[in-house]
């Protein structure tokens, strides 16, 4: 794995949220983006080379909205830069963690993503990233 990508922070008003992130930040929203697969929009802010990416539920059944109903907004998952996310998904499978789809997924910010269930990772749930060529 590369670098972290980025961390996603679950939200309940994006919109509220924005406003906080840009002040704490002090660096301004440079993407917004519905994921309909995952239920989710997002909006990245950059902070120096990090960026963080806040989710919005846009479902009940949203893993968003399932997690701020079990444990409130907060940091939801932290993503891992990969040069080959299939590469990276066999070894991951073969060290024994649980992937939590079989095949790369379309993620947002022109990535494929795959997520590793936090059972498997002391609690974390794991996001890997490929960038789309
Ligand atoms: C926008 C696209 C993309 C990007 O490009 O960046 C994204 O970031 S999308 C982000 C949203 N999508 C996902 O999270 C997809 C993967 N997540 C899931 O499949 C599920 O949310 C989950 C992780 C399997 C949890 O679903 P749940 O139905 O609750 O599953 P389980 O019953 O198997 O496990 C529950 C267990 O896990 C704890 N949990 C749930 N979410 C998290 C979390 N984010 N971090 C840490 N722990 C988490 C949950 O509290 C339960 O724990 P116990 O109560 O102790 O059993
Ligand atoms: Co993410």
């Amino acid at each position: 794995m590369n670098k972290i990508e980025h961390i996603g922070i679950a939200v309940n008003d994006l919109k509220k949220a924005v406003i906080t992130y840009e002040k704490l930040l002090n660096s301004p929203v440079y993407k917004t983006e519905e994921v309909a697969s995952e239920n989710v929009i997002t909006a990245f802010l950059q902070c120096g080379p990090n960026k963080i990416e806040l989710l919005e539920a846009t479902a009940i059944d949203s893993p968003i909205a399932q997690f701020i109903a079990k444990k409130g907004e907060g940091i939801h998952h932290i993503a891992f830069e990969v040069d080959d996310i299939v590469a990276e998904m066999a070894r991951l499978k073969k060290e024994g963690f649980v992937l939590l789809n079989d095949i790369p997924k379309h993620g947002a910010d022109n990535k494929w993503v795959c997520f590793v269930h936090p059972k498997s990772s002391n609690g974390v749930l794991v996001e890997l990233c490929q960038e789309i060529k």
